[in-house]
């Protein structure tokens, strides 16, 4: 299209657990009037209906036989996001400690993610002004065309110091033990690991805030946008 009417703008935003994607993501959006798409409450929600059904999470054969079952919709405003399983609310359960020890299992899965791929494609192609997604592989796979694609990271001491105060003072040793331990499964499975794309813009955010991190973006956006 020309003279300013806008085409619909894809971000991917990639990263591992505690880096401010989903911060990032839903204020990129909600400044730019884009839709926002939380990949990883997806993989959360899936795994909650697993949990949830009873079955047995170190077998991939018998997640793989069901992963087609649940009925996951995501609500995509970035000032209230929404997840549903079987048209249960699940945004609390989802961030409890048993789901996000047993996430990476589940995710790893290949028919899980073909299905959940699957998903945030169709959810990405019907966004009207554009959408910011965030997870793992939205870079590499499932949006290797995305119009931007950003590579968040940060040291596990700034991710486990974030993630316990979100915690209400989990231990700190504790937390970024997990985070690490979940960050190596997440990268080392066969199927779309955590990575970088190669045409991912990488931003170390140790030592910025979240402020100076939004700005970032949306100013690599609008350039982008102005066909920088
Ligand atoms: N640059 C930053 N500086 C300090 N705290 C941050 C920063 N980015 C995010 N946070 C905080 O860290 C926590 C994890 O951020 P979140 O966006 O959920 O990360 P992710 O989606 O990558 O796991 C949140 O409490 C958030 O407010
Ligand atoms: N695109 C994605 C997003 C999440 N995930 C999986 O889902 C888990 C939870 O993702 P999340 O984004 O909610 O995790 P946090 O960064 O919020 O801790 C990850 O640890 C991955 O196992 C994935 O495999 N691919």
């Amino acid at each position: 299209m020309e003279n300013g009417a806008a085409q619909p703008v894809i971000v991917a935003i990639d990263g591992p657990s505690g880096t401010g994607k989903s911060s990032t993501s839903k204020a990129v959006a909600a400044q730019l009037g884009l839709s926002y798409l939380d990949t990883g409450a997806q993989y959360r929600a899936i795994t909650w209906w697993m949990v949830t059904n009873g079955i047995d999470i170190q077998d991939p054969s018998a997640i793989a036989a069901v992963a087609g079952k649940p009925e996951i919709v995501s609500g995509t405003d970035p000032k209230d996001p929404t997840i549903t399983v079987d048209g249960t609310d699940v945004a609390g359960p989802i961030r409890g400690q048993d789901v996000t020890s047993k996430v990476s299992a589940v995710s790893a899965v290949p028919e899980v993610r073909a299905r959940i791929t699957e998903l945030q494609r169709s959810i990405a192609a019907s966004a009207v002004t554009g959408i910011v997604v965030e997870g793992r592989d939205i870079g590499t796979t499932v949006l290797p065309d995305a119009d931007l694609k950003i590579f968040l990271t940060a040291s596990a001491e700034a991710r486990a110091a974030r993630r316990s105060g979100e915690l209400k003072g989990a231990d700190l040793h504790t937390t970024r033990e997990a985070l690490v331990q979940r960050d190596a499964a997440d990268s080392s499975r066969k199927t779309s690991p955590l990575a970088k794309a190669g045409d991912a813009v990488e931003v170390d955010t140790t030592e910025l805030t979240l402020t100076q991190v939004i700005e970032c973006v949306v100013t690599l956006v609008e350039e982008k946008r102005a066909g920088k």
